[in-house]
């Protein structure tokens, strides 16, 4: 059994179909690229997986259970997360509180039975061990608002690692990066792999390819191919439909 099962997964915008009978397994321990050009309904997709966003048909199971109608809270306490945009991030607080604010919500009253200080002690452990897992230990203490573009990303990804996912979805988690910025997250979602499963969507191609197990291709609303790096690179109609696109934009 596929720790993420997507069957005939359905959503339209007015006569638009964004998914399209879209299926999709994706595997315990691996990193699972979502590709695909511009529109194809990548992001749609992640909102559907995470529930921020409903869906018109089909099914998401989830480690065995039926997450189609849940809301997004009850899909997070089931392990599935997807990492917030920095909008989410609240800036007056230190990198730190943003964590610890994700911890007591998905910790719920676990840590209620400890005295006030030892509950914050708790809280604020566990906020630094994500802000770590992260690379950004060191910035704990300053204020959000404050960190650089690079590391309010990281910071997310942190904010997401805190409500303990068992899957965790990142939706161009590269965007508006460059050089060093753009090799620390993706060194931190090297690192991240094999704890915890990933499904990525990002538009950087190198980077998918440097960190994926498995691609899967989205084009208008349906999966064309699913594969390992080297397959997907070698399929013709993936080619055809997006690779050769950018291909020919290198080229051209
Ligand atoms: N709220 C909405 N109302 C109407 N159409 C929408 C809405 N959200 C997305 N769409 C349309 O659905 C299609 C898929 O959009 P989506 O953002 O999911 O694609 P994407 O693959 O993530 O694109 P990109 O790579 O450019 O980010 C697009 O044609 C988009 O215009």
């Amino acid at each position: 059994m596929s720790l993420l099962e997507v069957r005939a997964l359905r959503k339209s915008y007015g006569a638009l179909k964004v998914t399209d009978d879209l299926n999709l397994a994706v595997e315990e321990g691996e990193l699972h690229a979502i590709i695909g050009p511009n529109g194809a309904g990548k992001s749609t997709l992640i909102a559907q997986l995470s529930g921020q966003s409903g869906s018109d048909g089909g099914s998401v199971r989830f480690a065995g259970a039926e997450m189609m109608g849940q809301p997004m809270h009850a899909r997070v306490r089931a392990g599935m997360s997807r990492s917030f945009q920095i909008t989410s991030i609240l800036p007056g607080f230190t990198a730190l509180e943003n964590v610890a604010t994700a911890v007591q919500a998905r910790a719920g009253s676990s840590f209620r039975f400890l005295a006030p200080v030892a509950e914050e002690t708790a809280l604020n452990d566990a906020a630094m061990q994500a802000l770590a897992r992260v690379g950004i230990e060191s910035r704990a203490r300053i204020r959000a608002g404050r960190l650089s573009h690079g590391e309010k990303r990281q910071l997310e990804l942190a904010i997401a690692l805190a409500t303990e996912p068992r899957l965790l979805l990142l939706d161009e988690p590269l965007a508006g990066t460059s050089g060093s910025e753009a090799e620390r997250l993706i060194g931190v979602m090297r690192n991240l792999k094999r704890q915890v499963t990933l499904v990525l969507i990002e538009h950087d191609m190198d980077a998918v390819f440097a960190l994926a197990d498995r691609i899967s291709v989205l084009v208008y609303g349906r999966i064309i191919a699913t594969g390992s790096p080297a397959e997907i690179r070698g399929d013709p109609q993936v080619r055809a439909a997006y690779l050769g696109e950018e291909t020919a934009r290198k080229e051209g």
